[in-house]
Parts: C-alpha cells; sequence; structure tokens
C-alpha cells in the first residue's frame, strides 16, 4: 500500500516522515528526487543552462544555482511551469523506480512524500493520500525561520501552491500540525495503527480514491 502525504512548503511533511520511519514505514520524498534530476550530467540541468545562461544559473561548479533559479521561477508562473515540464516527467519516472524497491522490502505500506502530490498528479501512484494541515500563517513563519528566504519569498511559494481548502477536500486522512511535535508523534502512532489495519484487508476495500482518480 502506497501512502501519498503531501502539505506546503513548511507544513512539517519531512518531520512527520521521519516519525513514521521510527515506527518502521520507508519513504521517498519527491524534492530530494527533484534534485537528482538537476545533478550535473542530467539533461534537465541542459535544459535549465540552456534557458536561462550558465552564468545566471550555474555555480562555478557546474552544479545548479537553486536561489538564482527559485527567484526567478517564484517571480513569474510562466517559467515556474516551464521548470516543472522539463522536470516533473523525470521526477515521476524516478519516484516510481524508487516505490518499487521501497515495496520489495515488504513493509505494510510505503510514503511518498511531496509537496506537490495533487498538483503534479502523483497521487495517481497512491493508494491513499494523507495531508499533513497548518495554517498559513504558520507555514510562512516556519519557512522563513529554516529556510534563506524573506516572508515576500515564502508568501509566492505558497501562492504557487493548492489553496489549504481544496487539498483538505482531496485527503483520504489529516494530520493537523500546528501544534507541539509530541502530539504530531501521537497522531502518527493512530494512522500508522491505521495503515497497518487497512493493509491487511482486500486493496478494493482500503482504497478511498482509486489509482488513476483525480
Ligand atoms: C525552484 C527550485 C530550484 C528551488 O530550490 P530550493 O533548494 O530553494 O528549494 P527546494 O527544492 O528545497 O523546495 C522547497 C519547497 O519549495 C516548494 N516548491 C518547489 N518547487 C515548487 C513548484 N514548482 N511549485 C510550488 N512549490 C514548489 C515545495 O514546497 C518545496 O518543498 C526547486 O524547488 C525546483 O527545482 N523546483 C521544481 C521541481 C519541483 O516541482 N519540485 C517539487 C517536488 S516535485
Ligand atoms: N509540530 C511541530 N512543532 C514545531 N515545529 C515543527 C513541527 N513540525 C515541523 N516543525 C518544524 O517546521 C519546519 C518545517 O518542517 P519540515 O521540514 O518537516 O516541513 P516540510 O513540509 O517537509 O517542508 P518542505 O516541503 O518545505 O521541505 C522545520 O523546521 C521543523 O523542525
Amino acid at each position: 500500500m502506497i501512502i501519498g502525504v503531501t502539505g506546503g512548503i513548511a507544513s512539517g511533511k519531512s518531520t512527520v516522515a521521519r516519525a513514521f520511519a521510527a515506527l518502521g514505514a520507508p519513504w521517498v520524498d519527491a524534492d530530494d528526487v527533484a534534485r537528482e534530476v538537476v545533478e550535473p550530467g542530467e539533461p534537465a540541468l541542459e535544459e535549465i543552462a540552456a534557458r536561462y545562461s550558465r552564468a545566471r544559473v550555474l555555480n562555478d561548479d557546474g552544479t545548479l544555482n537553486r536561489r538564482a533559479l527559485r527567484e526567478i521561477v517564484f517571480a513569474d508562473p510562466a517559467e515556474r511551469r516551464w521548470l516543472e515540464a522539463v522536470t516533473h516527467p523525470r521526477i515521476r519516472a524516478r519516484l516510481t523506480e524508487h516505490l518499487a524497491r521501497l515495496q520489495a522490502t515488504g513493509a505494510p505500506y510505503v510514503l511518498l512524500v511531496s509537496p506537490l502530490l495533487f498538483e503534479s498528479g502523483q497521487n495517481e501512484m497512491t493508494d491513499r493520500t494523507l495531508v499533513i494541515d497548518v495554517p498559513e500563517a504558520l507555514q510562512i513563519e516556519r519557512t522563513a525561520a529554516r529556510d534563506d528566504v524573506d516572508d515576500a519569498q515564502a508568501r509566492a511559494i505558497v501562492a504557487a501552491q493548492m489553496p489549504r481548502a481544496e487539498r483538505l477536500a482531496r485527503a483520504d486522512d489529516v494530520l493537523d500540525n500546528g501544534g507541539s511535535e509530541a502530539l504530531m508523534q501521537r497522531r502518527v502512532a493512530e494512522l500508522d495503527l491505521h495503515f497497518r489495519q487497512l493493509a491487511t484487508q482486500p486493496a478494493a476495500d482500503r482504497i478511498t480514491h482509486p489509482r488513476g482518480a483525480s
């Protein structure tokens, strides 16, 4: 059983995934895979360098200047869509490979953690979805505290993602991460039992949103 875990920037997906991993659930993070597809030598990096010029978006050692590209794509939705068209098909193909490897471990369920699970259609690869929910103000506060981004850029990133209400409407399960980490861990333990129980049932009974449905 594949559980898609999503939520906006700094909602706590990685923190929640680590809590599931401590209980035995393996996971793959789409943000990590997004980094793999733009490593030096990858065709996506060549396409990015050709569009914006090497001097503008590559570091001296040939790696992607992530900050420069972030500033370009969150200032202009057309550029963001271009970058997504270049990267998302490649991210998806690699996620499929990673998930197959995780499932081969025999774990009762595995996690696909992705900020753009619904936006990019990656939910089609999952059996159920879990949304990590926090108020927008807290997302912006946690983004600014963690990353080297200012308040305006944090807001631009939130605006480029699915609105909170829409994401919640599409969730099979929700984890409210507006409280302490201890509360989050308690909720993860409950969900772990729920997923383990669902994994013992016939596939048709445990899938709320069948693969392929939007
Ligand atoms: C623009 C890039 C270079 C910025 O890199 P940076 O190191 O600053 O951020 P990082 O990759 O760690 O992403 C941080 C967060 O930004 C948000 N984010 C990233 N890409 C997008 C996007 N296309 N749309 C909306 N939000 C996004 C996510 O919440 C993500 O967790 C990078 O995010 C990127 O290559 N994005 C395109 C690929 C993509 O869509 N990745 C998301 C996972 S599928
Ligand atoms: N319940 C919580 N209480 C306090 N801080 C938290 C809680 N959950 C997460 N955080 C903190 O919020 C920040 C964002 O969490 P995390 O990195 O897990 O989010 P994310 O959704 O994976 O982010 P992104 O997708 O943007 O990389 C981190 O600094 C983390 O330590």
